[in-house]
């Protein structure tokens, strides 16, 4: 995908302006700023639903050799969930309270297709228990964690060729963060879809990106490999995020300051999170 789009909305123009960004098949992008910094209008940019919001965006985004923005709603819709999926920011409140999970399974399949295939291999993908009885859970039976699990399935169902990932750590836990992001990295590994990765902490985008963009006041202010990004911040903006970056006391302890000496060496330390750090909760823990 390559675009370069400006967006905004009524009485909030310039939102995004001129903004560039290229991900390579296989490759994983961060895409980081604070809170208000645009993020998630390009993510609703690139699905086509910034309308829904009153936005509107100008510019152009290739993807599989076609313009998005010049595609009709119809062909957005085909293309939503098929190839480029989301995975969203909130798992509990993205998922439908009263259906199974097996249901919004079903649901999510046949936006798309007919049939129903295999539910174990898509769950055994994403390290959730394969058993019937777990098809039959409601999400609210879910840790936050499963359910960003799950969401990662649904998201992941159709195969799609590009994953859209708006903080999706955000509402967990560290621990669980660090699972989670491990699973991006081995779901890329062994698909080799393409992630967008948005989130404004720096350190767990570095973990599992190949290059970060760092969005500011509506501007890319710095795109680059990660390891340059933290080596050699060129942009201000980029140093303070460098600066706040909560997550590595532990390495600063040992060797400070961690963002001239250590820092990459210390993400690597979440770039290992063994497998077995992944681990599924079973079916009776859940219902205990
Ligand atoms: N529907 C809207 N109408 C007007 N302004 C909006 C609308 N939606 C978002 N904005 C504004 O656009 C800017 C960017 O919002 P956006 O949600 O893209 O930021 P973000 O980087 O995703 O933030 P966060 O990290 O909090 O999710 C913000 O200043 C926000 O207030
Ligand atoms: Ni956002």
């Amino acid at each position: 995908m390559r675009l370069k789009i400006s967006a905004g909305y009524p009485g909030k123009p310039g939102v995004l302006r001129d903004v560039a960004l290229e991900i390579a098949p296989g490759e994983i992008v961060g895409l980081v700023g604070r809170s208000g910094e645009g993020k998630s209008t390009l993510i609703l940019s690139i699905l086509g639903l910034l309308g829904l919001k009153n936005g509107t965006c100008t510019g152009g985004i290739e993807f599989q050799g076609r313009d998005l923005l010049r595609l009709k709603e119809k062909e957005m819709r085909k293309l939503r969930g098929l190839q480029i999926a989301l995975v969203p920011q909130s798992p509990l409140s993205a998922l439908n309270p009263n259906l199974r999970l097996g249901a919004q399974l079903e649901e999510c399949w046949r936006a798309h297709r007919s049939g129903k295939p295999e539910w174990q291999p898509l769950l055994a993908s994403v390290s959730l228990p394969t058993e019937p009885a777990f098809l039959r859970l409601y999400p609210r039976n879910l840790s936050v964690g499963m359910a960003q699990r799950f969401l990662i399935a649904l998201a992941l169902l159709h195969r799609p060729a590009l994953l859209l990932a708006d903080e999706p750590t955000s509402a967990l836990d560290t621990i669980t963060q660090a699972e989670i992001l491990a699973l991006f990295r081995r779901l890329n590994q062994e698909t080799g879809v393409s992630i967008l990765y948005i989130s404004h902490d720096l350190a767990s985008v570095a973990a599992i990106c190949q290059r970060v963009a760092i969005l500011h006041r509506g501007e890319l202010v710095e795109n680059a490999p990660t390891e340059e990004i933290f080596r050699t911040p060129q942009h201000p903006y980029t140093r303070q995020l460098l600066a706040a970056i909560p997550s590595l006391p532990r390495v600063m302890n040992e060797a400070p300051p961690a963002v001239q000496t250590g820092g990459l060496a210390a993400l690597d330390s979440v770039h290992r999170t063994p497998a077995a750090a992944e681990t599924t909760d079973d079916l009776s823990r859940l219902r205990s």
